[in-house]
């Protein structure tokens, strides 16, 4: 469904991805991992059309879209939630949702879409007329994705939703991205909580150094000893090292 090649981009003479290669199955739930600042929200930056490549490309259900302007991304069907939620603090929920289908395509289904956000967040509906920066972090959470629910993607690609929410925040925010693929939308997952992310996740990437260092499942990097000492915290034991 996304095809990613030799995908380069960064921030003036700073080339943060160096050539990235991945691949997002229709149905899917990859997660995208690795160190801090390694380049995971540049990635989606630079899918999602915020961002210029400087050299690559971007295929989606054999399209390219790679370079294109971020409306034109998001009409294709590709819709990135940003990290920080970003919601327009005074206005309502329900207007905060309203917003995200802006694009052509979800304009007309805009009802219909307002509902099945509601079936998958029931809370937002409770909501609705409150005004959202009085929401608590995970429910701005739910209402940040509801509202990129709202234009329609086929692909939806969250970064960090799980940052700074409390346990019960992350656990009802992951039984909504599942509840999400329930529904056929492709997902692409960046999250610092690693263990969390391969979880849910059918298959991932590691991303070091501006490019793709390890892919496989989530079972199979859950188990691969050097994520779980990168990563994870784990396995340090099993090597007899001790932790600094
Ligand atoms: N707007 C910007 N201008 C200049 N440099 C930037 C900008 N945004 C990010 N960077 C730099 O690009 C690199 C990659 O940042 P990015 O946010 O993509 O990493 P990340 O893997 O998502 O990290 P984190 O998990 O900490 O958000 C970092 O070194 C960062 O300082």
């Amino acid at each position: 469904m996304l095809s990613v090649r030799n995908l380069h981009a960064g921030y003036g003479d700073t080339e943060v991805l160096q050539g990235i290669d991945l691949d997002v199955n229709q149905g899917e739930v990859v997660a995208i991992i690795g160190a801090n600042g390694v380049g995971k929200t540049t990635l989606l930056r630079t899918i999602s059309g915020l961002l210029a490549p400087t050299a690559g490309s971007v295929t989606f259900k054999g399209q390219p879209i790679g370079g294109m302007a971020a409306h034109a991304v998001v009409e294709h069907g590709v819709v990135m939630v940003p990290e920080g939620r970003r919601l327009f603090q005074r206005m309502s929920v329900r207007r905060n949702l309203e917003v995200g289908a802006y694009v052509g395509r979800a304009r007309p289904r805009m009802a219909e879409s307002l509902r099945e956000v509601y079936d998958i967040f029931p809370i937002l509906q409770e909501r609705g007329a409150q005004l959202a920066g009085t929401l608590s972090g995970g429910q701005q959470q739910m209402c940040a994705i509801g509202r990129g629910l709202m234009a329609l993607p086929e692909l939806l690609m969250l970064d960090e939703v799980s940052l700074g929410l409390a346990p019960i925040a992350v656990k009802r925010v992951y039984e909504a991205v599942r509840a999400i693929r329930d529904r056929g939308i492709t997902l692409v997952i960046v999250e610092q909580n690693v263990s969390q992310a391969l979880r849910v996740a059918d298959r991932a990437y590691v991303i070091g150094g501006g490019r793709v260092v390890l892919s496989g499942t989530g079972r199979e990097l859950s188990n691969n000893n050097d994520v779980r000492r990168a990563y994870l915290g784990l396995g340090l034991h099993e090597h007899g090292e001790t932790i600094p």
